[in-house]
């Protein structure tokens, strides 16, 4: 165990109704690298990433994140934050939804309004503000429930499946916005069949490969892929 590591996985496992899905023994993450998270449907990645999240209980083992000074065991709200592929949507306008985040983090009506602003314009959706957040595009969606999360300043982000059904364009303003996150020190775990824009950012590539959970780390260059574990 290490000093740099944000995340650790010990002896983790899990599985359905008696029928084993995965086995982690170790990992860590530093949380510097993006993360990939590869595997063939049905392998167990959502599965993985709701139990990193604490929104389920795996069959056996441990995970603990460090994201003060403490470790702890998620969930970790507000902290670690999983986004589904079509992120919950509050049933008001787009504004709001900024709006009832930053409250909900705490801030004065009137900080809120402006922190709601702020978020509308950076995620490209200053148009859309007053329409229905539930008739948005899938892109859209994604965009709006980005800039909510970072309201409340995680410390990562499990992404599920993020450019699944996304157009190119889609994925280059979704990746803009990661790519914002990431630099602000937030940590990205994300999981996804295609290589895309968002793919191309992780070093880190996890793979669950016959229920064993493979790391690799881009090297140099594509080419240079190493296989850790
Ligand atoms: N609550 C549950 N009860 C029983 N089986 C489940 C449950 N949740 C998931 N599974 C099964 O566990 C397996 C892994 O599911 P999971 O959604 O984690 O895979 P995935 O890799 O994310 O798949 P995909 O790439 O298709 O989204 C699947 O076979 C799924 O049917």
């Amino acid at each position: 165990m290490n000093d740099t590591n944000m995340l650790e996985i010990t002896g983790l496992s899990h599985g359905f109704a008696a029928r084993p899905l995965w086995t982690i023994d170790q990992l860590q993450w530093s949380g510097q690298d993006m993360v990939h998270l590869r595997g063939d449907n049905g392998s167990g990645k959502t599965t993985l990433l709701r139990i990193l999240a604490g929104l389920d209980m795996p069959s056996q083992g441990r995970v603990r994140w460090r994201l003060e000074q403490a470790w702890l065991a998620p969930p970790c709200p507000g902290r670690v934050i999983y986004l589904h592929q079509s992120p919950y949507m509050f049933d008001t306008s787009v504004f709001d939804n900024l709006g009832l985040a930053a409250r909900w983090h705490g801030l004065a009506r009137s900080d809120a309004q402006q922190q709601a602003r702020r978020m509308l314009a950076w995620c490209g959706l200053e148009k859309q503000g007053r329409q229905r957040a539930r008739s948005l595009s899938g892109g859209e969606r994604l965009r709006l429930a980005l800039a909510r999360a970072w309201l409340l300043k995680p410390r990562v982000l499990l992404l599920d499946e993020p450019t699944a059904n996304l157009d190119a364009l889609a994925i280059a303003e979704v990746d803009a916005l990661v790519a914002d996150l990431s630099r602000l020190g937030c940590a990205v775990l994300l999981s996804a069949h295609h290589t895309s824009l968002l793919t191309d950012r992780c070093r880190r590539r996890w793979q669950l490969v016959d229920g064993i959970l493979q790391e690799s780390v881009l090297v140099a260059s594509r080419e240079s892929e190493r296989v850790l574990r």
